[in-house]
């Protein structure tokens, strides 16, 4: 148990359950060492048969607990940015859930305290980078072969929103995954944002505006789509088609399943993020235990948490005014030089 890596849990709901599952059964070279949840019979579910946990009502208790050498943040997302000055506190590495944290200034003073730190700490959730299908489309953009990317085509739907889930968070939570995948996918940062409406589902929650219609453009003139639609009703879809100057490619149908039965065939849609991403979070958290066993940090980081927030703000006020924004991203701290592709 000594060379496994001990980590702390923080949140043990939809994700962080699934996290804990996947760090004790599926991830090799580490442990779940901790959990923290005010919620304690949550935790205490989360955490049962596994060896040597602890379990804490406070996130700082997780933290200080014995054998905890990094830390896992999926608690939601108001929480992020004081777990995280936690863990920088402690010298703990973190994988952090997106949105690294929600508003900009938040996620600002993250960053600065990373950078006045002096060495990098933080993995940003953003597990579609992970996924093998998106890695297919990046690679085959970076190849050339298809010419310059003019245009990403975006669908973003959930079945249903969680209970407090507010219209700004389809931007802010849920488009903060395609802000991500686009600047990842392009290499552009992008520069501004329009929100549209159309009529609301009468199936979402009384006032929510869903689905929302964001568009982005980067700095090299590609423009980027995102229908958003979080209470469809009927699947978990995440599509992506990148149209180009020699070509378009499109991901998102590879995990279904068609079943022929009675006369017809009929293709299954997944219900849940956390079956379509499973292999990816799988990857994702492999990835960060591989690196932090190695004193390494890879992947999205705080600067990238940053800067996805940074334009989520900016969609939630285009949102807000139905005016085009343009984004305004802090200067780059050097510790972030050259690091996030
Ligand atoms: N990468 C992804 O695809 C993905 C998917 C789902 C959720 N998320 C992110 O993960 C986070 C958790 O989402 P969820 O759906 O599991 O939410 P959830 O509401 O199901 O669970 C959150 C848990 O955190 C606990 N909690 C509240 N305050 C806390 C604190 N200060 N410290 C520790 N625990 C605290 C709550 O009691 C609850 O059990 C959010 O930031 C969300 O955006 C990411
Ligand atoms: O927190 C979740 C998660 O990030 C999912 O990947 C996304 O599809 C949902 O819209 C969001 O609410």
């Amino acid at each position: 148990m000594g060379d496994l890596l001990g980590v702390a849990v923080l949140g043990a709901g939809h994700i962080g359950a699934d996290h804990i599952r996947r760090l004790d059964q599926v991830v090799s070279g580490a442990r779940v060492a901790a959990v923290a949840d005010p919620d304690t019979a949550r935790a205490k579910e989360a955490a049962a048969g596994i060896e040597g946990v602890s379990v804490h009502a406070e996130a700082e208790a997780a933290l200080d607990a014995a054998g905890v050498a990094a830390v896992l943040i999926a608690s939601p997302d108001p929480a992020h940015e004081e777990a995280l000055l936690a863990a920088y506190a402690r010298g703990l590495p973190v994988l952090c859930e997106k949105p690294l944290v929600p508003d900009s200034a938040g996620a600002l003073r993250v960053l600065e305290a990373e950078a006045r730190l002096g060495r990098r700490l933080t993995q940003t959730g953003f597990m579609r980078r992970y996924d093998a299908e998106y890695r297919q489309l990046k690679s085959l953009l970076d190849s050339g072969r298809l010419g310059r990317p003019l245009m990403l085509h975006c669908t973003h739907r959930n079945v249903s929103s969680p209970p407090g889930f507010t219209s700004a968070m389809l931007v802010s939570s849920s488009v903060s995954h395609e802000i991500d995948a686009a600047r990842w996918l392009l290499g552009q940062e992008v520069t501004a944002v329009t929100v549209l409406r159309p009529r609301s589902s009468a199936y979402a929650p009384a006032g929510l505006l869903d689905p929302q219609f964001v568009l982005f453009e980067t700095s090299a003139g590609t423009l980027v789509d995102v229908e958003v639609f979080v209470n469809c009703g009927f699947g978990y879809q995440v599509r992506c088609e990148a149209v180009c100057e020699a070509g378009s490619a499109r991901i998102g149908d590879g995990h279904t399943m068609v079943v022929t039965a009675e006369g017809g065939a009929r293709e299954e849609v997944p219900q849940d993020y956390l079956v379509r991403f499973a292999d990816a979070y799988d990857r994702e958290m492999q990835a960060w235990v591989d690196a932090t066993r190695q004193g390494r940090v890879t992947g999205p980081g705080a600067w990238d948490g940053y800067v996805a927030s940074a334009v989520a703000e900016a969609g939630v006020r285009a949102l807000e005014s139905g005016h085009r924004t343009t984004v305004e991203l802090a200067a780059r701290p050097e510790l972030y030089a050259g690091v996030d592709r």
